[in-house]
C-alpha cells in the first residue's frame, strides 16, 4: 500500500453525502465526458478496469465505468470506501491478500480482480464524493507518474460536477426568472383588487377586437357599468368595505358574463366588459342579469344587508368608428342612466 499527494480529502459519512447530494449526480445517464477521463485514467494507469466511484448511503454508484459491466455494488463490498478515508491515492497491490477485501465478490469471482488504486474525488470545500479508482487481473503496483495522473483525473472528475452544479443552478434561475417575468407580465395587465383585466390591457384587447371585427364583420358590443353611490359606501361602511364590494362585483361579472366576454376595471368603481359575438339584445339580457345578482348578493359582512346597484351604458361595437368616440358615447349613456334614477342600462 502507498500513498501519493493529492488534496487533503474529508470523509465524513453524513457530511459527504450530503455534498453528493448537491451535485445531483447519482442515477444520471452515462456521460461522454466522465467515460472519457475514466478512459485516459485505464490508459495511463495501463488497468483493464477504470470507475467513477459515488458512494451513496448503502451503495457505490458508478457514474463511468471501463470494462466491468455495473453501475453499482454494495457499500459492504466496496474499496472506495476506504480509499476515501485516507489522503492521497490508496493502493491496494493484492486484493486477495488483504484481509479486509479478499472477501469481496470482485475478489472470488472468476476472472478475479487483484489490484486497486483509487484518488479520492475531493470537492472544493473538502468533502471525498468517491474515488476515480483503476483496478487489475494481477497484483501489481503503480508509478509515481501514474498516481499523479491519477489525481489529476480525479480533480477533473470534480471539475466536471462543479460545472454540472453551475449549469443546473443557471437551469434553475432561468426558470425562475421566466416565472417571474410571466408574474408581472400577469400583474401589468391585472387589477390586483379584483383579478379583472386592468384598463391598459383592456384597451389594447378593444383595439385587437375593433380591426378582428373589421375584418369579420361580426356583431359585438360593450358594457360600461358604473356602481350606485359607491361613494356612500365608502362613508357609511368603510373603505375596506368598499373593497369588498369592488370585488364582490367582479365575482358576480364572473359568474354572469360567458367565458368569450372580457370585464375590466375601467376605473375606481368603474367596470367595462366587452361581449364578442353578442348582438345588443342578447346584451341588455346580459346587462339584466348583472342588475339581478346584484339585489340577490349583498356585499358579505354587513348589516342590514347592502345591495348593491349598478348604472350602465351599453352600445353595439363599432369597429369602424374612433374607440374614444365610442367610449364617450358609453360614458354618454352611463350618465344618462344615472341621471333617470340609476340602477338601470341605457342603450346608446
Ligand atoms: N373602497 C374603494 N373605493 C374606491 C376605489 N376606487 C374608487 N373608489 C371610490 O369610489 C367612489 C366613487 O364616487 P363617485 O364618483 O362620487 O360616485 P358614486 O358615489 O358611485 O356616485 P354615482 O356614480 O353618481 O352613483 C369614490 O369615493 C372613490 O374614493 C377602491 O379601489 N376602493
Amino acid at each position: 500500500m502507498a500513498e501519493t499527494s493529492s488534496p487533503v480529502a474529508l470523509y465524513d459519512e453524513a457530511a459527504s453525502l450530503q455534498a453528493l447530494q448537491r451535485y445531483g449526480i447519482l442515477d444520471t445517464p452515462m456521460e461522454p465526458a466522465y467515460d472519457d477521463l475514466a478512459g485516459i485514467a485505464a490508459h495511463v494507469c495501463e488497468a483493464p478496469v477504470a470507475l467513477i466511484s459515488l458512494l451513496d448511503s448503502h451503495r457505490q454508484w458508478f457514474k463511468a465505468s471501463v470494462g466491468l459491466p455495473l453501475r453499482e455494488t454494495p457499500l459492504d463490498q466496496s474499496v472506495c470506501r476506504y480509499a476515501v478515508r485516507q489522503p492521497g491515492v490508496f493502493i491496494v497491490p493484492d486484493l486477495a491478500k488483504d484481509a479486509r477485501f479478499a472477501h469481496f465478490s470482485i475478489v472470488t469471482q472468476e476472472n478475479p480482480l487483484r489490484f486497486y488504486a483509487g484518488a479520492p474525488l475531493v470537492t472544493p470545500d473538502g468533502y471525498a464524493l468517491g474515488t476515480l479508482c483503476v483496478l487489475d487481473h494481477r497484483p501489481r503496483h503503480l508509478s509515481q507518474k501514474a498516481q499523479d495522473m491519477l489525481c489529476a483525473l480525479a480533480r477533473q472528475v470534480i471539475r466536471l460536477l462543479e460545472l454540472k452544479r453551475a449549469n443546473d443552478r443557471q437551469g434553475q434561475m432561468l426558470v425562475e426568472l421566466e416565472e417571474a417575468r410571466r408574474q408581472m407580465a400577469v400583474l401589468a395587465h391585472t387589477d390586483v383588487l379584483t383579478g379583472l383585466a386592468n384598463r391598459r390591457s383592456f384597451t389594447a384587447r378593444l383595439l385587437q377586437e375593433q380591426a378582428l371585427l373589421r375584418r369579420d364583420g361580426e356583431p359585438a358590443c360593450l358594457l360600461m357599468m358604473d356602481i350606485d353611490h359607491f361613494k356612500r359606501v365608502n362613508d357609511v361602511h368603510g373603505h375596506h368595505v368598499g373593497d369588498q364590494a369592488l370585488q364582490l362585483f367582479a365575482t358576480l361579472c364572473r359568474d354572469v358574463f360567458r367565458a368569450a366576454d372580457m370585464v375590466s376595471r375601467w376605473g375606481g368603481e368603474e367596470f367595462l366588459a366587452l361581449l364578442p359575438a353578442t348582438r345588443v339584445e342578447q346584451a341588455q339580457a346580459v346587462a339584466q342579469r348583472v342588475h339581478d345578482a346584484l339585489t340577490t348578493h349583498p356585499v358579505p359582512g354587513v348589516t342590514p344587508p347592502l345591495a348593491l346597484t349598478v348604472s350602465m351604458g351599453l352600445s353595439n361595437f363599432d369597429p369602424l368608428r374612433p374607440l374614444d368616440i365610442t367610449l364617450r358615447a358609453l360614458d354618454s349613456a352611463l350618465y344618462a342612466a344615472k341621471r333617470e334614477g340609476r340602477n338601470r342600462t341605457v342603450v346608446v
